[in-house]
């Protein structure tokens, strides 16, 4: 079996917990409250501000132009159409996609944020791709799923979000196993059980990263900004 395949396996639990989250059965049928809506957007803006950063870092440490225009076309990518499915939210909640960018990261998008930003300043390729890999696989499969269990027209509220994560093919969460696979060859089993590690941690802040946005998780106490 391939070292992605392993790692799919390794994780199924924890994407079947993702798929029963009640905010993605909520994008499924079409009942989350505005709050919900807004906080996940906020996050996601600031969590998209660092995904294309540790791009930036992976392109940093590439040895090939293959690997770099690999990760350069996810930076366009995220910049070009990742604000498809957030525009999406903002119009369901009633706000401007402008009106919820700049805000402070909340506990569970800092624990991610940092995972990944600590494994890539001191991890290489590998290490990059694994502890990334969660993000798009993670939302190809839900989207897949929505897909063929909601067939949504475009009466569903969700319906540009859904055909956005589920209309594509596997893009580039193949791209990144593909690649993973290639370089694993070359790695030893400790290696391979640490990248495993990075993975399923990746795996679980994506379930919390829902979990935060449905419960509008933020710090236990308030600090007021001072005047
Ligand atoms: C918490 C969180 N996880 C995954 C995505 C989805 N996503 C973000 S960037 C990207 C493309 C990777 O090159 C994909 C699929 C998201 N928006 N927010």
């Amino acid at each position: 079996m391939s070292f992605s395949k392993q790692l799919r396996q390794e994780a199924d639990s924890i994407f079947e917990a993702i798929f029963a989250h009640p905010f993605v059965r909520g994008i499924a049928n079409g009942d989350l409250q505005a709050e919900q809506l807004i906080h996940y957007v906020k996050q996601d803006f600031e969590y998209l501000n660092s995904f294309m950063q540790i791009y930036g870092t992976a392109i940093s440490k590439c040895d090939n132009r293959k690997d770099m225009q690999m990760f350069n076309e996810q930076i366009s990518f995220v910049l070009h159409s990742e604000i498809h499915p957030h525009n999406n939210f903002c119009e369901v909640a009633g706000v401007t996609y402008e009106q919820l960018q700049g805000f402070p990261l909340s506990p569970s998008a800092h624990h991610y944020i940092r995972h990944m930003l600590t494994v890539a300043q001191s991890g290489g390729i590998p290490d990059i791709l694994a502890v990334l890999l969660p993000c798009p696989w993670t939302y190809a499969e839900i989207g897949k799923r929505l897909l063929e269990e909601v067939k949504p027209d475009s009466s569903h509220p969700f319906h540009d979000w859904i055909r956005f994560y589920g209309g594509g093919s596997m893009g580039i969460t193949d791209t990144f196993c593909e690649r993973l696979d290639e370089l694993a060859e070359s790695l030893s089993e400790q290696q391979k059980q640490k990248l495993t590690e990075y993975f399923l941690i990746s795996c679980h802040m994506e379930y919390k990263f829902w979990d935060m946005a449905y419960t509008l998780e933020d710090w236990p106490v308030k600090i007021e900004a001072k005047a």
